[in-house]
């Protein structure tokens, strides 16, 4: 991505999509908007046609710093901890209300930057809206717990706090609705923050601060900085002032962070890679089955922490159901977004697209049987677009790497088994765990397998359903903690157990 230094960086407008006129935003610090110090700044493109969508500062450990201290005064000297629940939650659901009469700009500006369909973007913006509303309900529900003192004349009780300045860093997949999943609770616990979108997709964070902005939080509350991981999100995990970082994005960047977090024995919650199983028993409703296994894995291209990008059939149902795969991969429609035509969109950029072909060539190199795509779409279309074709691999073991790694790309494997034993095998083999789903009509088999997934959210009978009210989050390596849910309220709390003795009276101990 181009930098460019400019030294004295204005606002100005850029760029015309379908009538709509986006201006370049500055970034938003201590309730300002304000350029890097450096004057550096980045060029943000379309990935489906590489024309640049906006201008953006790019901060460097200076800014971050900046950021960090304005969010520690707020949090250390500033009312926002100390504003009764019910008010935070009040302000939560005015930011709520915002996103639902900005929906349509903003689902724009993420199919911009991420070159998703806009009826997927417009579905985004919906579940954050709800999102901020299911954190404002909660704000003020928890007033403690009593405990019973083995002790006389005494009470006890826990409460809990806000756990303070929290750095958040999010991944370009899903760039708002991530940072609304740290944002929302964060705020519902009364934390203050300093969130970093990714360097590639950082137009709907600014333009959610722009929304906060309007409802008026005190200064220093909400902070967003746009820069990259190695500095800015370097100096947020590292910072010995920030007291929780929660971090959504690859298994690697997540070891580093949870290294450098180690520095100040910061807490951490970190949402990782999946590469999720999709198990299909041949007593599953066929057609049912093969509409959600196609959506499940070329869902934005695949580029889904939860795609199920390893398909596990049982062997009776596996060539029917690969030949019908088949025929319906040649229908999807690739294209412009924009388009409502549209069924899957570009890659989100030159580098990720190598990655995804790379994969396609160990997939080969493997023995895995290339049953369709692997190529980039031809046509005038996609010359300028990170087009890859939806493609699939039969013939796939665990041994693979494409069935190992996440590729991030709409990539389907194909294993087979015999007996349930085998499906639950195949779908716990590997060193993720985030998500999973079984399609069966025996229900007692599928209770009975549920139990058995390794993994965080497990699908019956459909794929990819997450909403506010349940938990987020993976076992083994993808991830630490849980988001949404009252959990995803509590991983922003600290738990205080206060004691109080009703008649102190000398011990005498050291009489
Ligand atoms: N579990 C989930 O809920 C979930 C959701 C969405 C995405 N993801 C995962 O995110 C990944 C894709 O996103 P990505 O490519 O943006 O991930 P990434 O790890 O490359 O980047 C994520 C964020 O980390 C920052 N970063 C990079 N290096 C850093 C460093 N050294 N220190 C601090 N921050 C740093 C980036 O700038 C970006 O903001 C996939 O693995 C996907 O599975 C997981
Ligand atoms: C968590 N989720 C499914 C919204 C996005 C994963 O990439």
């Amino acid at each position: 991505m181009l930098i460019l230094q400019m030294k004295q960086f204005v606002q100005k407008k850029l760029y015309k999509w379908s009538e709509w006129t986006l201006e370049s935003k500055q970034m938003y610090i201590n309730g300002k908007w304000v350029p890097a110090q450096s004057g550096n700044i980045r060029e943000i493109i379309n990935p489906y046609n590489r024309e640049v969508v906006a201008i953006v500062p790019e901060a460097d450990r200076e800014d971050v710093r900046y950021a960090i201290r304005s969010a520690r005064k707020a949090f250390d000297r500033g009312e926002w901890p100390h504003t009764p629940a019910a008010d935070r939650g009040k302000k939560l659901f005015q930011v709520a209300e915002r996103i639902d009469q900005n929906n349509e700009e903003l689902a724009r500006l993420e199919s911009l930057d991420t070159g998703k369909t806009l009826v997927e973007s417009r579905a985004d913006m919906e579940d954050i809206a709800n999102v901020f509303r299911y954190f404002a309900g909660l704000a003020d529900k928890d007033g403690g717990e009593a405990v019973e003192p083995p002790i006389p004349d005494a009470v006890s009780k826990v409460v809990r706090e806000p756990v303070g300045v929290c750095g958040m860093i999010t991944p370009w997949n899903y760039p708002l609705l991530q940072a609304a999943w740290k944002l929302a609770p964060a705020l519902a616990a009364g934390c203050t923050m300093v969130l970093k979108p990714s360097e590639i997709t950082p137009l709907t964070s600014l333009k959610i601060a722009e929304l906060m902005d309007e409802v008026g939080f005190p200064d220093g509350v909400v902070n967003v900085v746009t820069g990259p991981g190695a500095s800015v999100g370097a100096e947020l995990s590292e910072s010995d002032q920030v007291d929780l970082i929660s971090f959504t994005g690859g298994i690697e960047t997540g070891k580093t962070i949870m290294r450098a977090a180690a520095n100040n024995v910061k807490k951490i919650a970190l949402e990782l890679g999946g590469k999720n199983p999709n198990v299909i028993f041949a007593d599953s409703d066929f057609e049912t089955t093969v509409d959600y296994a196609l959506n499940a894995v070329y869902f934005h291209a695949g580029q889904v922490c939860s795609a199920g990008a390893r398909l596990i059939v049982e062997e009776s149902l596996h060539d029917q159901l690969v030949e019908e795969l088949v025929k319906r991969v040649k229908r999807i429609k690739l294209g412009n977004g924009f388009d409502a035509s549209t069924q899957m969109g570009p890659l989100i950029s030159e580098e990720h697209r190598a990655k995804v072909e790379k994969y396609i060539e160990i997939g080969k190199k493997e023995g895995a049987r290339l049953l369709i795509g692997g190529k980039r779409p031809e046509g005038p279309e996609f010359e300028k677009g990170f087009f890859v074709e939806p493609t699939i691999f039969d013939g796939c073991d665990a041994s693979m790497r494409i069935v190992q790694e996440e590729t991030f790309g709409p990539i389907l494997t194909i294993e087979t088994f015999r007996t349930e034993e085998e499906a639950v095998c195949l779908a716990n083999d590997s060193i993720y765990g985030l998500a999973g789903a079984i399609w069966t009509q025996d229900l007692s088999r599928a209770e009975r397998v549920s139990r058995q997934l390794r993994m965080g959210t497990v699908w019956i009978n459909d794929f990819h359903p997450y909403f506010p009210q349940a938990p987020w989050g993976g076992y083994k390596q993808s991830g630490i903690g849980r988001e949404l849910g009252k959990t995803g309220l509590e991983e922003y709390t600290e738990q205080k157990h206060i004691f109080h003795n009703l008649n102190p009276q000398p011990m005498n101990w050291f009489k």
